[in-house]
C-alpha cells in the first residue's frame, strides 16, 4: 500500500491537472481540491467553488452534463472535450483537453452513492493543432493533386485531338480531301489481304482526267485546283460506303472496291464517268483491274493504268481487263 506521503507527492508533483470535484445534493459540482498543475491553470481562488463560479457559462454547462453522466453511470468516463476557462490574469484561454473522470464513494450510509469525482486532464491542445494543420495540409494536398489531375486531363484531351487531326492529315489529300497516296496504298495492302482471307473479289480503278492540262493552261492553276476538288467530291458521292477512294498524284485517282468482280467494277465505271460529266462538268478516263492469284497491289495498280492509258488512246472510251 502507498503511504498518504508517497500519495501526496503524487499529487503535488504530478505533470497532468487532478482535481476532486464534491457531488452537491442540489445538483452542483464542486472543486473541492486540485493539485499544483491544475492551480496553475485555473488559479487558486477556484477551490471551493462550483464550476459556474469559475468557469464561462458554456463550459461550466457542458463540463456538468458529463459529470451528471458519470454519476449516473457510476463508472470511469474518458473523452476529450473543448474547453474556455479563465487563466490567472482572467483572461479567457480556449484548449482541447483529455480528461478521465472516476466516481467515489465516501458516504458510509449509502456505499453506492457517488460523492465525489476524481479527474485527470491532459492540456491536448497542441496535438490537436498539429492534427488540424495536417488535415488542412492534406486538403491543400488534394486540392492540388485534383486541379493537376484536370489540367493533365484537359491536355490528354488536346493530345488526342491533336493526334487525331495529325492523323487526318498524315492519311488525307490536303487539296481534295480523299486519301492521299500512301494511305489508299496501305489500305489497297490491306484489301487485297482481306480478299485472300475471305476468298472474296476485288477490283480497282484508275481514273484520269481529260485534258487537264488545258484547265490549267486555259483558267489558271486555282481554276485546275477548283475542278480537282469537284471531281474528288463527285467520284466520293457516286460510290458506295465501302469504296475507298484516294488521289494517287497529279490528275489522277485510285478506287479500291472491295467485294466487286469485274463487272461490277465496269458498271462502277461507267457510273463514275457519266456522274463526274454530270456533276463536275470534266470527263475522265478510267482503266479497270481486278485481282488475280498472283497479284500484288503494284501488279494489280499496273494493270489498271494501262487499261487507263489503253482508254485514253481510244479518245477516253473506258477498258477492262
Ligand atoms: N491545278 C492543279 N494542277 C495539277 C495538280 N497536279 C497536277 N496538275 C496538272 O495536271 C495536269 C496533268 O496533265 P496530264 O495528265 O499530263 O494531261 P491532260 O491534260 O490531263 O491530258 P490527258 O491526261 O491525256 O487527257 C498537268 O498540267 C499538271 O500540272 C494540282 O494539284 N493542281
Amino acid at each position: 500500500m502507498m503511504g498518504h506521503s508517497l500519495i501526496r507527492e503524487l499529487w503535488n508533483h504530478f505533470p497532468e491537472n487532478m482535481f476532486l470535484i464534491r457531488v452537491e445534493e442540489d445538483g452542483h459540482f464542486t472543486l473541492e481540491a486540485a493539485n499544483p498543475a491544475q492551480v496553475d491553470t485555473i488559479g487558486r481562488e477556484c477551490l471551493g467553488q462550483p464550476l459556474p463560479a469559475f468557469l464561462p457559462a458554456a463550459t461550466a454547462e457542458a463540463i456538468y452534463a458529463r459529470y451528471r453522466e458519470c454519476v449516473a453511470r457510476n463508472k470511469p468516463m474518458r473523452y476529450q472535450e473543448h474547453a474556455a476557462f479563465f487563466d490567472e490574469h482572467g483572461n479567457e484561454q480556449n484548449g482541447y483537453w483529455l480528461t478521465l473522470i472516476v466516481p467515489l464513494h465516501n458516504a458510509d450510509d449509502d456505499p453506492q452513492r457517488v460523492t465525489h469525482l476524481f479527474g485527470i486532464s491532459q492540456d491536448v491542445t497542441e496535438l490537436h493543432q498539429a492534427r488540424d494543420e495536417l488535415e488542412r495540409h492534406n486538403q491543400e494536398l488534394e486540392a492540388r493533386v485534383e486541379q493537376r489531375t484536370a489540367e493533365l486531363q484537359h491536355a490528354n484531351h488536346e493530345l488526342r485531338l491533336l493526334n487525331g487531326q495529325l492523323e487526318e492529315m498524315a492519311t488525307r489529300d490536303f487539296l481534295t480531301g480523299c486519301y492521299n497516296r500512301r494511305h489508299i496504298e496501305t489500305l489497297g495492302q490491306r484489301e487485297i489481304e482481306r480478299a485472300w482471307r475471305y476468298g472474296t473479289p476485288l477490283s480497282v480503278l484508275m481514273i484520269d482526267l481529260d485534258a487537264f492540262k488545258q484547265v490549267n493552261d486555259t483558267q489558271g492553276h486555282g481554276a485546275g485546283d477548283a475542278a480537282l476538288k469537284r471531281v474528288a467530291a463527285s467520284l466520293q458521292s457516286a460510290l458506295r460506303a465501302n469504296d475507298l477512294l484516294g488521289r494517287f498524284g497529279g490528275d489522277e485517282f485510285l478506287i479500291l472496291l472491295p467485294e466487286s468482280g469485274n463487272e461490277d467494277a465496269c458498271a462502277t465505271a461507267e457510273r463514275l464517268e457519266r456522274q463526274t460529266h454530270e456533276l463536275a462538268g470534266i470527263s475522265i478516263s478510267v482503266g479497270i483491274a481486278t485481282l488475280r492469284r498472283d497479284d500484288s497491289l503494284e501488279s494489280l495498280a499496273a494493270r489498271a493504268d494501262q487499261q487507263l492509258l489503253a482508254a485514253k488512246r481510244k479518245s477516253h472510251r473506258n477498258v477492262s481487263g
